[in-house]
Protein backbone atom coordinates (compact mmCIF):
# COMPACT_ATOMS: atom_id res chain seq x y z
CA UNK A 1 0.00 0.00 0.00
CA UNK A 2 1.16 3.34 -1.06
CA UNK A 3 1.98 5.61 2.34
CA UNK A 4 0.30 8.81 2.19
CA UNK A 5 2.54 12.20 3.35
CA UNK A 6 0.88 14.94 5.28
CA UNK A 7 1.81 18.41 3.94
CA UNK A 8 -0.47 20.68 5.37
CA UNK A 9 -2.89 20.11 8.99
CA UNK A 10 -5.83 21.55 9.71
CA UNK A 11 -4.77 24.68 11.22
CA UNK A 12 -1.57 25.23 7.93
CA UNK A 13 -4.54 25.52 5.75
CA UNK A 14 -7.23 27.50 7.59
CA UNK A 15 -4.03 30.24 8.17
CA UNK A 16 -3.50 29.99 4.31
CA UNK A 17 -7.22 30.42 3.28
CA UNK A 18 -7.70 33.36 6.28
CA UNK A 19 -4.69 34.38 3.93
CA UNK A 20 -5.97 34.08 0.74
CA UNK A 21 -9.08 36.12 2.15
CA UNK A 22 -7.75 38.66 2.65
CA UNK A 23 -5.62 38.76 -0.47
CA UNK A 24 -8.67 38.87 -2.38
CA UNK A 25 -10.24 41.66 -0.57
CA UNK A 26 -6.61 44.07 -0.84
CA UNK A 27 -6.07 43.50 -4.35
CA UNK A 28 -9.27 43.97 -5.47
CA UNK A 29 -10.28 47.39 -2.51
CA UNK A 30 -12.70 45.14 -1.04
CA UNK A 31 -15.78 43.38 -1.56
CA UNK A 32 -17.46 45.46 -4.55
CA UNK A 33 -18.14 43.60 -7.93
CA UNK A 34 -16.27 40.45 -6.80
CA UNK A 35 -17.89 37.43 -7.73
CA UNK A 36 -16.16 33.98 -6.26
CA UNK A 37 -16.83 31.26 -9.04
CA UNK A 38 -16.14 27.49 -6.63
CA UNK A 39 -14.87 25.12 -9.71
CA UNK A 40 -16.44 21.42 -8.46
CA UNK A 41 -15.95 19.71 -6.32
CA UNK A 42 -13.42 21.25 -3.86
CA UNK A 43 -13.38 24.48 -5.42
CA UNK A 44 -17.09 24.96 -3.84
CA UNK A 45 -16.67 24.18 -0.45
CA UNK A 46 -13.36 26.00 -0.51
CA UNK A 47 -15.33 29.53 -2.14
CA UNK A 48 -17.79 29.08 0.86
CA UNK A 49 -15.33 29.55 3.40
CA UNK A 50 -13.40 32.24 1.47
CA UNK A 51 -16.67 33.75 1.18
CA UNK A 52 -16.99 33.36 5.03
CA UNK A 53 -13.98 34.78 5.55
CA UNK A 54 -14.74 37.95 3.58
CA UNK A 55 -18.09 38.27 5.38
CA UNK A 56 -16.01 38.23 8.91
CA UNK A 57 -13.34 40.75 7.95
CA UNK A 58 -15.48 43.38 5.44
CA UNK A 59 -19.25 42.96 7.27
CA UNK A 60 -20.29 42.45 3.56
CA UNK A 61 -20.97 39.15 1.64
CA UNK A 62 -19.45 38.62 -1.63
CA UNK A 63 -21.60 36.94 -4.60
CA UNK A 64 -21.05 33.50 -4.29
CA UNK A 65 -21.45 30.70 -7.92
CA UNK A 66 -20.58 27.02 -8.54
CA UNK A 67 -18.91 25.83 -11.55
CA UNK A 68 -19.17 22.22 -12.79
CA UNK A 69 -16.87 22.14 -15.93
CA UNK A 70 -16.72 19.07 -17.05
CA UNK A 71 -18.39 19.92 -20.36
CA UNK A 72 -15.70 22.07 -21.02
CA UNK A 73 -12.57 20.37 -19.96
CA UNK A 74 -10.25 19.43 -23.47
CA UNK A 75 -9.65 15.72 -22.17
CA UNK A 76 -12.28 14.11 -21.68
CA UNK A 77 -12.13 11.02 -23.38
CA UNK A 78 -9.52 10.50 -20.58
CA UNK A 79 -12.31 10.53 -18.25
CA UNK A 80 -14.72 7.56 -17.44
CA UNK A 81 -17.99 10.02 -16.65
CA UNK A 82 -20.17 11.57 -19.24
CA UNK A 83 -20.22 15.27 -20.00
CA UNK A 84 -22.56 17.23 -18.26
CA UNK A 85 -23.63 21.11 -19.25
CA UNK A 86 -21.94 23.61 -16.93
CA UNK A 87 -23.77 25.02 -14.15
CA UNK A 88 -23.15 28.96 -13.52
CA UNK A 89 -26.03 29.68 -10.86
CA UNK A 90 -27.97 33.06 -10.50
CA UNK A 91 -25.30 35.26 -10.79
CA UNK A 92 -24.36 37.64 -13.74
CA UNK A 93 -20.72 37.69 -14.81
CA UNK A 94 -20.95 41.20 -16.66
CA UNK A 95 -18.80 43.63 -15.06
CA UNK A 96 -17.63 41.58 -12.29
CA UNK A 97 -14.60 40.51 -11.00
CA UNK A 98 -14.97 36.76 -10.65
CA UNK A 99 -12.49 34.97 -8.49
CA UNK A 100 -12.44 31.10 -9.90
CA UNK A 101 -11.48 28.79 -6.73
CA UNK A 102 -10.38 25.12 -7.11
CA UNK A 103 -8.35 23.08 -4.52
CA UNK A 104 -5.47 22.24 -7.20
CA UNK A 105 -3.43 23.85 -9.97
CA UNK A 106 -1.63 21.14 -12.08
CA UNK A 107 -1.74 21.20 -15.84
CA UNK A 108 -4.17 24.33 -16.16
CA UNK A 109 -6.67 22.38 -18.08
CA UNK A 110 -9.08 22.93 -15.74
CA UNK A 111 -9.02 26.83 -15.13
CA UNK A 112 -8.48 27.08 -18.91
CA UNK A 113 -11.97 25.54 -19.24
CA UNK A 114 -13.72 27.36 -16.33
CA UNK A 115 -12.01 31.00 -17.86
CA UNK A 116 -14.20 29.74 -21.48
CA UNK A 117 -17.34 28.74 -19.32
CA UNK A 118 -17.51 32.32 -17.29
CA UNK A 119 -16.56 34.18 -21.08
CA UNK A 120 -19.75 32.37 -22.32
CA UNK A 121 -21.72 34.25 -19.80
CA UNK A 122 -20.83 37.71 -20.76
CA UNK A 123 -17.64 40.15 -20.16
CA UNK A 124 -16.46 40.30 -16.71
CA UNK A 125 -14.15 42.68 -15.87
CA UNK A 126 -11.63 40.40 -14.53
CA UNK A 127 -10.62 36.64 -13.91
CA UNK A 128 -8.26 35.81 -11.46
CA UNK A 129 -7.64 32.20 -9.89
CA UNK A 130 -6.76 31.34 -6.55
CA UNK A 131 -6.00 27.44 -5.34
CA UNK A 132 -5.43 26.11 -2.17
CA UNK A 133 -2.00 23.94 -3.68
CA UNK A 134 0.26 24.81 -6.89
CA UNK A 135 1.49 22.03 -7.67
CA UNK A 136 3.92 22.87 -10.94
CA UNK A 137 3.89 21.20 -14.35
CA UNK A 138 1.60 23.98 -16.12
CA UNK A 139 0.95 22.82 -19.85
CA UNK A 140 -0.90 26.52 -20.53
CA UNK A 141 0.45 30.16 -19.89
CA UNK A 142 -2.07 29.99 -16.37
CA UNK A 143 -0.79 31.46 -12.86
CA UNK A 144 -3.39 31.77 -9.72
CA UNK A 145 -3.41 35.26 -8.35
CA UNK A 146 -3.46 33.63 -4.99
CA UNK A 147 -2.17 30.70 -3.93
CA UNK A 148 -2.53 28.58 -0.72
CA UNK A 149 0.72 26.83 -0.37
CA UNK A 150 3.41 26.34 -3.23
CA UNK A 151 4.00 22.46 -3.29
CA UNK A 152 6.96 21.83 -5.89
CA UNK A 153 6.00 17.93 -7.11
CA UNK A 154 7.39 15.34 -9.38
CA UNK A 155 4.89 14.22 -12.20
CA UNK A 156 4.18 10.83 -10.47
CA UNK A 157 2.52 12.17 -7.43
CA UNK A 158 -0.59 13.45 -6.33
CA UNK A 159 -1.96 15.98 -4.26
CA UNK A 160 -5.17 15.50 -2.54
CA UNK A 161 -6.79 18.45 -0.53
CA UNK A 162 -9.30 16.67 2.05
CA UNK A 163 -11.69 19.29 2.93
CA UNK A 164 -13.99 18.06 6.19
CA UNK A 165 -17.23 19.10 3.70
CA UNK A 166 -16.39 16.50 1.37
CA UNK A 167 -14.12 14.01 3.27
CA UNK A 168 -14.56 14.75 6.96
CA UNK A 169 -11.24 16.37 7.88
CA UNK A 170 -9.16 19.32 6.55
CA UNK A 171 -5.73 17.73 5.34
CA UNK A 172 -3.37 18.31 2.53
CA UNK A 173 -1.65 14.77 1.37
CA UNK A 174 0.64 13.60 -1.36
CA UNK A 175 0.95 9.88 -2.75
CA UNK A 176 2.57 8.17 -5.21
CA UNK A 177 0.20 6.77 -8.20
CA UNK A 178 -2.97 7.88 -6.20
CA UNK A 179 -3.77 6.17 -3.41
CA UNK A 180 -4.94 7.72 -0.05
O1 LIG B 1 -4.79 21.81 -13.52
P1 LIG B 1 -5.42 20.51 -13.88
O2 LIG B 1 -4.45 19.55 -14.52
O3 LIG B 1 -6.67 20.63 -14.69
O4 LIG B 1 -5.79 19.75 -12.53
C1 LIG B 1 -6.47 20.36 -11.47
C2 LIG B 1 -7.86 19.81 -11.31
O5 LIG B 1 -7.82 18.42 -11.02
C3 LIG B 1 -8.70 18.16 -9.95
O6 LIG B 1 -10.00 17.99 -10.39
P2 LIG B 1 -10.62 16.61 -10.90
O7 LIG B 1 -10.75 16.66 -12.38
O8 LIG B 1 -9.80 15.48 -10.34
O9 LIG B 1 -12.07 16.63 -10.33
P3 LIG B 1 -12.63 16.79 -8.84
O10 LIG B 1 -12.25 18.18 -8.37
O11 LIG B 1 -14.11 16.67 -8.99
O12 LIG B 1 -12.01 15.71 -7.99
C4 LIG B 1 -8.62 19.43 -9.11
O13 LIG B 1 -9.75 19.56 -8.28
C5 LIG B 1 -8.55 20.51 -10.15
O14 LIG B 1 -9.85 20.95 -10.53
O1 LIG C 1 -2.10 16.10 -8.10
C1 LIG C 1 -3.18 16.49 -8.56
C2 LIG C 1 -3.35 16.80 -9.93
C3 LIG C 1 -4.55 17.24 -10.37
N1 LIG C 1 -5.57 17.36 -9.51
C4 LIG C 1 -5.42 17.05 -8.20
O2 LIG C 1 -6.37 17.18 -7.43
N2 LIG C 1 -4.23 16.61 -7.75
Amino acid sequence: MEKSIELMDEKEMKRAISRVSHEIIEKNKGVKDILLIGIKTRGVPLAQRIADNIYKFEGEKPALDVLDITYYRDDLEKKTEQPHVNSLINVFVKDKIVVLIDDVIYTGRTCRAAINAVMDYGRPQKVQLAVMVDRGHRELPIRPDFIGKNLPTSKDEIIHVLLDETDGRDQVILTRGGRK
